[in-house]
């Protein structure tokens, strides 16, 4: 298992990760999600001992990183697949992990035909796509068999199979009761993939909860309602009949309103007995990736002047209706709310700082929206069987041999308190 407990860095006047505490368990896949800069790397460093935190703490199985007995066999981690000396070939690059750590050398090809690039494996690596060198990021961090992985954007570059085989990987070590952590900014990759969701904006915690409460807390049914454009005393007609019979009604960017918590047969009686007009009256599903986006929208660093444009700047005026804080959210049971923030980081309008749950109109069991289908079956390859780089995958016509027992894996590279390399990679 990983713990954080109060985990807090700071780079000068930059507070990249604030107060976080939260645990990872082993048999699930944890993915740990947040807005580009949110502080998803910098708490990985932290717990592999590659930064050290300015207050609290990291453990996995119980202790600091730097002070896990046989470190190196326990953990595995894909931090920066460029991380590579790119003169080597993938197999002289495995091959000296391997021997730095005890591992037979056997073992590198296992990994390399797991990860589909046995037959590259001579080829330099600094001619590899960027695809090529996450699997070989991710070979790496297989190679000690470890019952604790990490890995931080591992999808970043990969086409859809690679992306599908990924999942199916990431599924398959947790399924042999490891502890995996996956990082990514995407929720609807990590709604196929993870069972449990670890949420941060600006370095804080937003929530923490498995996928199914994530789905059923934000898959919200609501009504969109628009009224003639000419006549805005209608709407707010409208706006009060429907806010006395109970309903949660915000404003949408284009002067629709969204209405939750009123099947539409009574929003249409309502506007006949207020004797509004509606112009629209139609049925929608909330997806994933827009409740993720409003959870997050506070917390985003980085964001395009046209946003605004988009309504994604600011939430709406008045949108944060009525409704308990979910279970699981920060700052709901569990992580109570009022928690000192970072000053200047709180997230505007996320739920659990204080603010209602815009969510909360929810059908329980619901499934993902659309744009989120349910996972792929897995292959037949156990691991999701990669196609190789230029010839068939041998795993995927026979059964795989099975892991060997654990051996060491290189510690990772950096020297502690680095600053963090920035990717700049395309995401
Ligand atoms: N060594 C450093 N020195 C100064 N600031 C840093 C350093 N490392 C990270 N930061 C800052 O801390 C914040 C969190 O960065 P981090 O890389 O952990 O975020 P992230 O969620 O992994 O982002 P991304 O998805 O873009 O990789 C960012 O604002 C980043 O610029």
């Amino acid at each position: 298992m990983i713990e954080a407990v109060g985990l807090t860095k700071r780079y000068g006047a930059k507070t990249a990760v604030y107060n976080l505490s939260f645990q990872v368990r082993p048999g699930t896949v944890t993915g740990f999600l947040g807005p580009n800069g949110s502080g998803k790397s910098t708490t990985m460093r932290m717990i592999l001992g590659l930064d050290s935190p300015t207050s609290g703490h990291a453990t996995i199985a119980g202790r600091p990183y730097r002070q896990l007995p046989n470190a190196p066999r326990q953990v595995g981690a894909l931090l920066d697949a460029k991380a590579v000396h790119g003169g080597r070939s993938a197999r002289q690059h495995l091959l000296s992990l391997a021997q730095l750590s005890g591992i037979p050398a056997r073992r590198v090809d296992e990994v390399l035909g797991v990860v589909g690039l046995q037959d590259v494996a001579g080829r330099r690596s600094n001619g590899f796509s960027l695809g090529m060198g996450q699997r070989l990021g991710i070979a790496a961090a297989l190679l000690g068999d470890p019952q604790v992985l990490l890995f931080d954007e591992p999808v970043n570059g990969l086409d859809p199979e690679g992306i599908l085989w990924v999942r199916n990987l990431m599924k398959q070590l947790a399924s042999e009761g490891r502890t995996v952590f996956v990082s990514s900014h995407l929720m609807s990759e990590m709604a196929l993939t993870a069972e449990h969701l670890i949420v941060i904006g600006r370095g804080q915690l937003l929530a923490n909860m498995s996928v199914k409460e994530f789905i059923s807390a934000n898959s919200a049914d609501f009504a969109r309602v628009r009224t003639p454009d000419t006549e805005p005393e209608q709407r707010e007609k409208l706006t009060a009949a429907l806010g006395e019979a109970g309903g949660q009604i915000t404003p949408e960017p284009d002067g629709a309103l969204r209405v939750t918590g009123l099947p539409l047969p009574r929003i249409s009686d309502l506007a006949h007995a207020a004797e509004v007009r509606l112009w629209e009256l139609s049925p929608h599903q909330a997806s994933l990736e827009e409740a993720y986006m409003r959870m997050t929208q506070g917390a985003v660093d980085y964001r395009s002047t046209a946003d605004a444009r988009a309504g994604l700047q600011e939430a709406p005026a008045g949108y944060a209706p009525q409704g308990p804080v979910p279970q699981g959210y920060a700052g709901g049971p569990g992580h109570p709310a009022g928690q000192p923030g970072v000053p200047g980081q709180v997230p505007a309008g996320v739920p659990g700082q204080g603010q209602p749950n815009p969510y909360a109109q929810q059908a329980p069991g619901a499934v993902p929206g659309p744009g989120h289908p349910p996972p792929a079956p897995a292959q037949g390859h156990p691991y999701g069987a990669p196609e190789s780089y230029g010839a068939p995958h041998p795993y995927g016509h026979q059964p795989a041999a099975p892991m060997p027992p654990a051996t060491p894996v290189a510690p990772p590279a950096a020297p502690a308190d680095q600053p963090t390399p920035h990717h700049e990679d395309a995401r």
